[in-house]
């Protein structure tokens, strides 16, 4: 199984509130952002960088340029929203894709209702979304993605279980996957257990 686990004290000390089932739509959008900025840091950190000439007030010397005009983010909708705003907060350049999928209560299987990519195919996509389940959401965007020709991916998430990281592995090996945590099982509906349970719904409060 190929994927990074971001094992910081800092995000699992986050995780753990976001878990909380008592944590409150305002509460869990802060703690998503925050842990998404962390993660970030390790999603980011092969990201390919060239000298640029400074001058501080004392000396020249020499400093760093990131390219960050080929960077899209491409949130998987709703979840996938909740952690756009941190992502922006640090790379403000980067272009904004739009996937809008849903899982089929019963099958599981994604529904694909929206699409909207930045048309820069060499562009190095970051594709975000709290959680993989079966993975069947983020193999699909993946999918439609490369059918579009764009070529180079790295997939954020916050909650994996392993049925999600075997299908992206194996329908997408070019892709690494980063998470904050990787958790036990699916269970009989397709939630990861512990998990944290709907990610859309605690997001955006549409729990009951
Ligand atoms: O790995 P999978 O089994 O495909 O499950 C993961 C997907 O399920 C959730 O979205 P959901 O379908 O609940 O839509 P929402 O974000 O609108 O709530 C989540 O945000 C992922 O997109
Ligand atoms: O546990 C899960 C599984 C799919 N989608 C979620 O939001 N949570
Ligand atoms: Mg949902």
């Amino acid at each position: 199984m190929q994927i990074h686990v971001v094992n910081h004290p800092l995000i699992k000390e986050k995780m753990t509130h976001l878990r909380d089932k008592k944590t409150a739509p305002r509460n869990f959008r802060r703690l998503l952002d925050e842990i998404a900025q962390l993660l970030l840091f390790e999603v980011t950190r092969d990201l390919p960088i060239r000298e640029v000439p400074v001058t501080t007030p004392i000396a020249e010397t020499t400093g760093y340029a990131l390219d960050i005009s080929g960077i899209t983010v491409v949130p998987i909708l709703r979840a996938g929203l909740g952690f756009l705003d941190a992502v922006l907060d640090l790379i403000p350049e980067a272009r904004v894709g739009h996937i809008g999928l849903t899982r089929d209560e019963e099958t599981l299987e994604p529904i694909k209702y929206y699409c909207k990519i930045p048309k820069d195919k060499d562009a190095e996509i970051i594709l975000i979304d709290p959680m993989l389940a079966t993975g069947g959401s983020a193999a699909a965007a993946l999918t439609m993605l490369k059918e579009e020709g764009y070529k180079h991916f790295r997939f954020m998430c916050l909650v994996a279980a392993p049925e999600g990281v075997e299908l992206v592995n194996r329908e997408h090996p070019d892709v690494p996957i980063y998470t904050a945590a990787l958790d036990d099982h699916l269970n009989e509906h397709g939630y990861i257990v512990p998990g944290l349970g709907d990610a859309g719904d605690r997001v955006f409060g549409t729990v009951e």
